[in-house]
């Protein structure tokens, strides 16, 4: 290995050092899907806030077991969206989700019953105590913690707070990021032609889809050619629309047009790391910019791009949020797979049930940087580590998800439950 090549492990550290917490702002509860929680939710409310009858039916009492056969009074309706009401020693004929009217503490369901008269009703059935009523504080109880901090609000969370009536969250500051595409051969318009030797850019609409989905606020994009002095003047804006992340693709390798270094160093910025023992995206370089402003600079090929995102903008953008360092899932290969030593691979992968209704991945065919069919295909990122150089079929591998909020993506243990 060349000895300026860092092992990944080393640069990542490097990454995670460089990157801080965010404060955290409130955010309406109806705006805050997949932000990050910033700290516990606490409820100040019992779920559900009253006893209420789980079918339509008669609401009865007793001091144990009432039988069937026994004929009661009708001395009331009760309807969902009712308020208080108090019985006395008959029967109240409620439905699903009205309030239990005081005194009365079991539900027999209509279909268990037979109408007398108009103003009396035989049960068909034993009725227990508490049988069909849903107790006040039953799901969550006043003083119970519903949700972690760290937690990436779902709509499942967003149900949970609007039923407690929670207005808004503390939620984490979403890192303001900037994405800056260089190369002279790119063409940002999709119904210009081509002129030979032109591509389009596909590094920019997948920078500027995917880091929103990690939990990022882009501010700036904007695509540049092989000029030293348009790269400065992008970065300045870039700066100016406040990114405090700045996602470069390109111009960081061995050619003639490869400014970005140099470019960095006339700005004053600190290049903290230029080259990483991984593959794709070894030339991948990491810089601070006064005013602690942090530079990927992602090598063009498309998938070095994918895997800088993943592998190392996206830690960063965790440390910033308040989460923890991801757990990857270990799971088997389908099939065998090697490599080159000394290099970590980061392989466009799909993650499966077998036919045995197992877990599997499969690395996918084509893992050139260049080829990008592969990973509109992909579902996972494995990695195999750089001391390893094959793997038979069922050795386990570290699984990613295609993003750190997707599947496979960590979560936290339930509250009061262990991991
Ligand atoms: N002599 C050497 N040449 C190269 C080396 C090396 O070590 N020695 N490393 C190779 C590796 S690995 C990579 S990755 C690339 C990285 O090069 P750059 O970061 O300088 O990127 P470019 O040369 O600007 O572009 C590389 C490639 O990607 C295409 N590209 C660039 N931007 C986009 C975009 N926005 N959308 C789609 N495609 C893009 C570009 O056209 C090039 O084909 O260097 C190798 N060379
Ligand atoms: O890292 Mo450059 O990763 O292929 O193609």
């Amino acid at each position: 290995m060349n000895q300026d090549t860092l092992p990944y492990e080393n640069a990542l550290r490097i990454v995670l050092d460089a990157s801080t917490r965010l404060s955290s702002e409130d955010c309406p509860t109806a705006a805050c899907l997949s932000r990050v929680l910033a700290t516990p939710i606490i409820s100040t409310v019992d779920l559900p806030p009253f006893d209420n009858s789980a079918m339509d039916g008669f609401a009865l009492r007793g001091d144990s077991i009432v039988h069937a056969g026994t004929e009661l009074p009708i001395e009331g309706e009760q309807a969902a969206g009712d308020g208080i009401a108090r019985a006395r020693a008959g029967a109240w004929e409620i439905m699903t989700g009205a309030r239990v009217p005081d005194g009365l503490d079991r539900v027999i369901p209509i279909e268990q019953t037979e109408r007398v008269s108009s103003d009396s009703v035989r049960l068909l059935a034993d009725v227990t105590p508490g049988q069909n009523v849903r107790v006040a504080g039953s799901d969550v109880a006043h003083g119970e913690k519903v949700l972690e901090a760290g937690t990436v609000l779902q709509p499942q969370h967003l149900m949970l707070l609007a039923a407690l009536g929670v207005a808004k969250v503390p939620v984490g500051v979403r890192p303001r990021v900037a994405v800056i595409c260089t190369g002279r051969e790119l063409v940002d318009n999709p119904a210009q032609t081509l002129a030979p030797g032109q591509i389009r850019n596909s590094n920019g609409p997948f920078l500027a889809a995917r880091l929103p989905l990690a939990g990022a606020e882009v501010v700036h994009v904007e695509t540049v050619g092989d000029d030293a002095a348009a790269f400065e003047a992008a970065l300045q804006r870039a700066l100016n629309a406040g990114a405090k992340v700045i996602v470069t693709s390109g111009a960081v390798s061995m050619g003639h047009y490869d400014f970005v270094p140099q470019a960095l160093e006339r700005l004053g910025a600190q290049t903290l790391f230029h080259k990483v023992a991984i593959r794709p995206g070894k030339p991948l370089l990491f810089a601070r910019l006064p005013g602690d402003v942090l530079l990927f600079g992602l090598p063009g090929n498309p998938i070095a791009v994918a895997v800088g995102l993943r592998f190392f903008v996206e830690p960063a953008l965790r440390v910033m949020l308040g989460l923890p360092p991801e757990t990857p899932y270990r799971v088997p290969l389908s099939k065998p797979y090697s490599k080159k030593p000394r290099l970590r691979f980061h392989l466009k992968s799909h993650l499966h049930i077998d036919a045995q209704g197992r877990l599997a991945v499969e690395v996918l065919e084509g893992q050139e940087s260049y080829r990008i069919r592969p990973l509109s295909d992909a579902n996972a990122w494995a990695v195999v580590p750089a001391d390893v150089d094959a793997l038979p079929a069922g050795a386990l591998v570290d699984v990613h998800g295609v993003g750190h909020f997707e599947f496979p993506h960590p979560d936290f243990p339930l509250p009061g439950r262990a991991a």
